[in-house]
């Protein structure tokens, strides 16, 4: 082996040793438009395992930051690894593509194919990237994950157009489950929804976080979304993650974006609902103990 040869694989164990808790990891992020410079030195971590709520005003750039990690949008700087792999500007070679298969992403919208049908939906990603699993087996698997994600069983024939706003969020989340994930990048999946289905959606993705052991990247502007159900939050202004941590961390910071945005009348509001929630549970668990 030759000296470059050991340092390269030197610096490819240590990586491997450093990056074994984080999923994703951005450094040096620079993503522009023509003139407009949406992130520059954006840095950030996605711990394996966590659900991690991004947020930040409209236009920050969080869909960009998606974009970017996902590989639709070839960033001008910086890097970008998932699960240890350099992902930039290499998507279509093989071992890339491993990594495709191992995350799911439902888009803002759901992003449906308005002509298939809901299980022909989830069938689209298994058809691209498992050719060989015949049919029958494909619809025994679609049907599995339109099931997992709460939808009943008849909603597999039905087409987008038929569904509500929440069953077609339902039906993005089974095909971004189709090839059963590691990592699920959630694109404001509440939005547009009633504030009940809201929560029953933001139920089910803790449910599926924590039986299927998954990652999750979430951008959501909802504030109750963040409280009920996000590990972390990463915060985008001035082109770049200005803080990630825990509410509680990031209400500590005085920065006026975080203080008007947690602090304003919608973040007191959900502060206020989740220590009822947080009151009525140990209340509980005290009288259990006590029976
Ligand atoms: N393909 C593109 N071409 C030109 N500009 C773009 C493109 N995609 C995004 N932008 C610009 O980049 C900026 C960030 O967009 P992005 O969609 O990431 O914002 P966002 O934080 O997700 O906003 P919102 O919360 O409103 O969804 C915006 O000013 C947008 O106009």
């Amino acid at each position: 082996m030759t000296t470059d040869e050991r340092q390269a694989k030197e610096e490819r164990i240590e990586r491997a040793v450093a990056s074994d808790d984080i999923a994703i990891s951005v450094r040096g992020l620079k993503n522009s438009f023509g003139d407009q410079t949406v992130h520059e030195n954006l840095d950030l971590d996605v711990r394996k395992g966590e659900i991690l709520g991004v947020v930040g005003g409209s236009g920050t750039g969080k869909s960009v930051l998606m974009r970017s990690i996902i590989g639709l949008q070839v960033p001008d700087e910086g890097e970008v690894h998932v699960f240890g792999e350099d992902m930039v500007g290499r998507l279509d070679d093989d071992e890339a593509l491993a990594i495709r298969k191992r995350w799911g992403v439902l888009f803002q919208g759901g992003a449906l194919f308005s002509t298939l049908t809901v299980a022909e939906n989830v069938e689209v990603p298994i058809r691209e990237y498992y050719p060989n699993i015949g049919p029958v087996l494909r619809d025994e698997i679609a049907a599995y994950k339109i099931r997992m994600t709460g939808l009943p069983a008849e909603a597999g024939p039905k087409y987008p157009a038929e569904l509500s706003g929440g069953m077609k969020k339902r039906a993005g989340l089974a095909r971004a489950l189709a090839l059963d994930p590691d990592l699920l990048f959630l694109d404001e999946p509440t939005a547009g929804l009633d504030p009940i289905g809201a929560a029953a959606f933001d139920d089910q993705t803790r449910k599926l976080q924590e039986t299927l052991g998954l990652t999750v990247f979430l951008i959501t502007h909802d504030l109750d979304t963040l409280y009920s159900i996000c590990d972390r939050v990463a915060v985008l202004a001035d082109k770049k993650v200005i803080a990630v941590g825990t509410i509680d961390e990031l209400l500590a910071l005085d920065h006026p974006w975080i203080q008007e945005y947690f602090n304003g009348p919608r973040g007191r509001a959900a502060t206020a609902a989740v220590t009822r929630e947080r009151g009525k549970a140990a209340a509980e668990k005290q009288a259990d103990g006590r029976q």
